[in-house]
């Protein structure tokens, strides 16, 4: 019946799409029980709030959300008996399907005709918006932005299969943002996400949250900021006149809503990115603040009244102190979010970010009346002065302090400003409630899980041989090598140029303009090489890194985390291998000791390269030592030179003739010797690095042709296939500059790799006793001595 009433009400010429969702909807069960009293779609979401198990929510009109995404909905018995269907993405077409649902043909009509008045409604903002948009690219310098679309461009109307987006329906997200989401191809919600959307969106909360490196935390703020915003906008609008007038001014009123800090510019940049994408169909705009960019061109982006912004806090206090309007009109901002939080309370940071702190309304203040102050505020709905949410997010949260205990505690107690420096009493000074939701889902040994760990114990004066060993034996994949100085970045950087491996570098002391080129070419490589120090340990998301060297090792744990944390992310996979000086050990079992770790692996090294790896090295410091040589006297003279011009002073040569003479000479034979090392290094570069021997263990895979590699692999292959029973026989890998990635190599080494770190620690203390003892015998023999000393000379 309902198919005869809507064919014969509807005009003839009908898009396939909209057929399509009509026959969608007649096809759907009807529930005969449900009386007219009744919320037309609470089965939908009551089935769905069964299944997920979601506590009540608070301010949220289910009807309006999650009706696209609900046709799969039934929970996970259901999942099965879903037929995985083919349609197309439209968002309007998914209302009108989501709202018909369980609707008698009339109501079908009259949902017709309220979408009709709502396309209308949002053509008239689409218009608006992109007029907003048009000022923020060109603020952004025409920075690509994504266009906001409505779900009609027919270039989005990509084929999915929506079922395989079934884990997403519990979470009740806004069909823009799911939108979005099937658009990024995330076919299901991380662990952090799923616990911390229906806190953060659905129940209001606070949350704060910690998850593995890699694991999705940026969503896991980002869609509920989103989600409530627009829900908030929805709400807004459902209560507007129907003409569309103040819908306008909602639109207008531009607000800053979310205010997001991060630590580093990379980080921020990256954050606006990831939530620009997730909130493309809606018409928020987000825009990132940060340092080492023109200020002037910032201010014009804030012109723009973005709803979002992330920023750094250096920048962020430069521009708030400056008295920037849409920064310092705090009382509209429901969302604050510390991002790698803890990192916020080192030096460098803490100061800026206590000031902006202190600029946040407190709650009492940001009650109505405050905001009927503000002649803005009252051009927008009072839905959009709800409470202010503060999100707090690191992946290691839990190792810094007590912050959770103290915070499921609830002692809240208010400290003094010296007192502020830890994450907990910023984010009470930040407004966070004493009912957060706490969200901690990191492991005992808070490093990503599918993160494998590896090390290379060494000689302070081998590290630069193993790291080109690792990078040109198995240098597969992106690889992050990390220092803790910028010297120690600079020197590997030089030698591994000379040596031909091309490098780049990130470091805090680089232009920003350079440092966004540097991650830009390591991100469009595949087997690309950054060095870097820790200003890319956070939060920096390139796929495809592989491997993450520990050139030096971080001062402490959190650093090694977030920097290993660079590889293994999302889905993937990635190792780490740090290289560990006999000064490094102690540091390094403190290290392993907080992540809980009994044993750690020895990376495999096939030490038949060393010997050719060794002389290629020797000869690239020694042409590093002379162009840094020549180079410093260059620089030396220039300075010189410069000094005495400025001074107006004749700068006198007082060298002999013999000595000018000589200095040529030297000069000359200095140029020579370059030569010549360069010569032999390139000849030596000109072929693969080989092996010495064959190893027992290994055959080398270098220099050798596609199809011989391919033979060798295959031989190994079955060669340990045959072996597999046998648990304590070598196995038979091949390695070689076209074929084994680090992981691998980690994978394929046997057992006897796995260090125990009792037995090293064992051995450490022996070694320190036997250290005290030593030191205690010359004490007993210096005091010996001085007293035989003492009996001479009285003798005499
Ligand atoms: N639901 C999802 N499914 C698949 N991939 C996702 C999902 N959510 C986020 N991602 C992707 O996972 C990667 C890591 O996300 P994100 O940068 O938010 O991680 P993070 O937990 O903040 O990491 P870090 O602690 O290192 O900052 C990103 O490339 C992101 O696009």
């Amino acid at each position: 019946m309902a198919t005869q009433i809507s064919d014969k009400k509807r005009p003839k010429k009908r898009s396939r799409v909209e057929s399509e969702e009509f026959e969608r909807i007649n096809s759907l069960n009807w529930n005969p029980t449900l009386t007219e009293k009744d919320d037309a779609f609470s089965f939908l979401i009551g089935s769905n709030e069964l299944e997920g198990g979601f506590l009540c929510l608070e301010e949220i009109d289910e009807s309006e959300y999650n009706l696209g995404i609900a046709k799969s909905t039934g929970g996970s018995e259901e999942k099965g008996k879903t037929k995985p269907k083919k349609q197309k993405v439209d968002t309007k077409n998914e209302e009108l399907n989501g709202e018909a649902k369980g609707e008698s043909e009339e109501q079908i009509e009259e949902v017709e005709k309220e979408t009709k008045q709502k396309k209308k409604k949002k053509k008239k903002k689409k218009k608006k918006d992109k007029i907003n948009k048009d000022a923020v690219n060109e603020a952004e310098g025409n920075e690509e932005l994504p266009a906001v679309t409505d779900g009609n461009d027919d270039q989005e109307q990509e084929l999915i299969d929506e079922t395989e987006y079934y884990a997403w329906n519990e979470l009740r997200l806004h069909p823009l943002l799911m939108k979005s989401i099937h658009a990024l191809k995330f076919k299901e919600p991380t662990p952090i996400q799923k616990a911390c959307i229906p806190a953060g969106a659905h129940q209001g909360k606070d949350v704060v949250g910690a998850a593995e490196t890699g694991s999705g935390k940026t969503l896991a703020f980002g869609l509920p900021i989103l989600q409530r915003l627009l829900e908030e906008q929805e709400k807004a609008e459902r209560q507007l006149p129907e003409n569309g007038e103040l819908d306008e001014k909602v639109a207008s009123a531009g607000l800053l809503r979310a205010l997001i800090i991060t630590p580093t510019r990379e980080l921020a940049l990256q954050v606006t990115d990831h939530l620009k994408e997730a909130a493309r169909h809606s018409n928020f705009r987000v825009v990132p603040i940060v340092g080492g960019m023109s200020s002037e061109k910032q201010e014009r982006l804030l012109k723009t009244r973005p709803e979002i912004v992330v920023g750094t806090p250096g920048r962020l206090w430069e521009l708030m102190s400056g008295g920037d309007t849409h920064l310092v009109e705090l009382h509209s901002l429901s969302f604050f979010v510390l991002d790698e939080a803890d990192r916020m309370i080192e030096n460098g940071h803490f100061h800026e970010l206590q000031s902006i702190v202190d600029m946040l309304p407190m709650a009492s203040k940001s009650t109505d009346d405050d905001s009927q102050k503000s002649q803005i505020c009252e051009t927008v709905s009072s839905v959009q002065r709800k409470k202010r949410q503060t999100f707090v997010f690191s992946a290691t949260i839990a190792l810094s302090a007590d912050f959770r205990k103290k915070l499921k505690r609830g002692s809240q107690k208010s400290k003094t400003n010296d007192e502020l420096n830890s994450i907990e009493t910023l984010s009470e000074r930040a407004g966070m409630r004493a009912d957060a939701a706490i969200i901690d889902l990191t492991n005992a040994s808070i490093l990503a899980n599918k993160l494998e760990e590896s090390f290379i114990d060494c000689r302070e004066e081998d590290k630069d041989g193993y790291l080109y060993y690792i990078l040109s034996v198995h240098g597969q994949g992106r690889t992050i090598v990390f220092c803790t100085s910028i010297a120690a970045l600079r020197h590997i950087s030089s030698l591994l140029r000379i040596l031909g491996v091309n490098v780049w570098t990130l470091h805090a002391q680089m232009q920003q303009r350079a440092r966004l080129k540097a991650i830009d070419r390591f991100r469009g490589h595949e087997h690309g090489i950054l060095i870097a120090t820790d200003v890319a340990a956070r939060g920096l998301d390139i796929p495809g890194v592989r491997t993450v060297i520990h050139y030096q090792l971080p001062h402490s744990a959190e650093v090694y985390v977030h920097r290993s944390g660079r590889t293994a992310r999302a889905h993937s996979d990635g190792c780490s291998i740090a290289l560990i000086t006999p000064n490094d050990t102690s540091k390094f079992a403190a290290l392993c000791k907080s992540f809980s770790k009994d044993n750690f692996q020895r990376f495999p090294l096939e030490m038949s390269y060393m010997p050719e790896v060794m002389k290629r090295l020797s000869l690239a410091r020694q042409i590093d030592k002379i162009s840094r040589k020549d180079s410093q006297d260059k620089a030396k003279k220039n300075w010189l030179e410069r000094s005495a011009e400025l001074m107006e002073l004749d700068l006198e040569d007082n060298d002999s003739e013999e000595e000018r003479v000589n200095n040529h000479k030297r000069k000359k034979a200095t140029s020579a010797q370059l030569t010549n090392l360069q010569e032999e290094l390139k000849s030596l570069l000109s072929r693969p690095l080989q092996p010495k021997t064959f190893s027992k263990r290994y055959l080398a895979g270098a220099g050798v042709s596609p199809l011989l590699q391919n033979q060798l692999e295959e031989l190994a292959r079955q060669k340990n296939s045959n072996n597999s029973g046998d648990v304590k026989r070598k196995k038979l890998i091949v390695i070689g500059q076209d074929c084994v990635e680090p992981l691998q190599a980690l994978r394929s080494a046997g057992p006897e790799t796995k260090l125990n770190l009792k037995d090293m620690a064992e051995k450490r203390r022996d070694i320190t006793e036997l250290r005290r003892k030593r030191k205690e015998t010359k004490k007993r023999l210096r005091e010996q001595r001085r007293k035989q000393k003492k009996k001479l000379q009285g003798k005499e």
